[in-house]
């Protein structure tokens, strides 16, 4: 099953096989590249985590933690949910602000329990099927065709719920206030006065926590209105990250030779030009 998928990620193929569940995941790394290889398994081995998908906030989740000694086992950004799920079930999954499915598996109780998630608008892709012979036994994938040997009822994973195999059932985590707006009450849609300096705003740190990425990444450009706009705020982005990282190695030099020797180190020097050439090529 899980080779059907392979094309989804060429980075690593990892298996968990747990008492009454199997977890695979095919990588395409983005962040922590060398120690994120998925499914995640906790320090004390009991809460196995697969992700697809990016997790923007990590960083902030993780420094929010009420237990400051967590064990944090990779540089990846789905870790943080493993750990927000033993501080905080599943509210966990109104805390992601990112693009998501996972299935998380907490074998620290008896039965194991099963949380399965998908973002709020599902960006990614998530399936959820079982067999009408043996309906006890549930799968989920990020593509049909994983399944649908397996599988003869096959539902597309609501998003913005969450799966629990406590009760078997899905739940809505996602509730923003203007969703009202399906009420079908014109009172309740939002018509708040357009204020253009707050969308430019919002659409540049839409596009902003999206570069977060170890790994080089493109803009699919088809020449319209929102691609174009898409690509230019990307592309200014990512100078004013070079320019910064520039910056600091340039102090980081100067430091170095007004701290009395004046002596550059290798490593200094050669930083220098490979960056200096990076740069260059990037502007060509
Ligand atoms: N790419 C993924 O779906 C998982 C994770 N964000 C990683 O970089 O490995």
């Amino acid at each position: 099953m899980s080779k059907k998928l392979r094309h989804r990620g060429p980075d690593w193929s990892g298996t968990y096989v747990g008492k009454e569940t199997i977890m695979c995941h095919e990588r395409l790394a983005i962040v922590g590249v060398d120690s994120g290889a998925q499914p995640l398994v906790s320090d004390d081995g009991k809460t196995i985590l697969a992700v697809n998908g990016e997790i923007y906030n990590y960083v902030a989740l993780r420094k929010g933690l009420k237990n400051q000694d967590a064990v944090f086992k990779t540089h990846s950004d789905c870790e943080v949910i493993m750990h927000l799920y033993k501080e905080h079930d599943t509210d966990l999954c109104n805390m992601l602000d990112g693009m998501f499915s996972f299935v998380l598996l907490d074998e620290s109780v008896t039965p194991s329990r099963v949380i399965a998630a998908r973002d709020p608008i599902g960006i990614t892709t998530l399936y959820q099927g079982y067999n009408s012979k043996t309906p006890e036994t549930i799968f989920f994938a990020s593509e049909l065709k994983a399944i649908n040997e397996e599988c003869d009822v096959i539902t597309a994973f609501p998003p913005g719920h969450f799966w629990d195999s406590r009760t078997n059932s899905f739940e809505r985590y996602f509730k923003p206030t203007w969703w009202q707006g399906d009420s079908g009450n014109p009172a309740d849609i939002p018509h708040n006065p357009v204020d253009y300096t707050l969308l430019r705003e919002t659409l540049e740190d839409a596009v902003r926590k999206r570069l977060m990425a170890e790994v080089p990444y493109g803009v699919l450009l088809s020449g319209g209105l929102d691609s174009s706009l898409i690509a230019a705020i990307a592309a200014r982005e990512t100078e004013k990250v070079a320019n910064a990282q520039h910056e600091r190695r340039e102090a980081k030099i100067k430091a170095q030779e007004q701290g009395g020797s004046g002596y550059k180190t290798p490593d200094l020097l050669h930083d220098r030009e490979c960056f200096t050439s990076a740069a260059v090529n990037k502007h060509d």
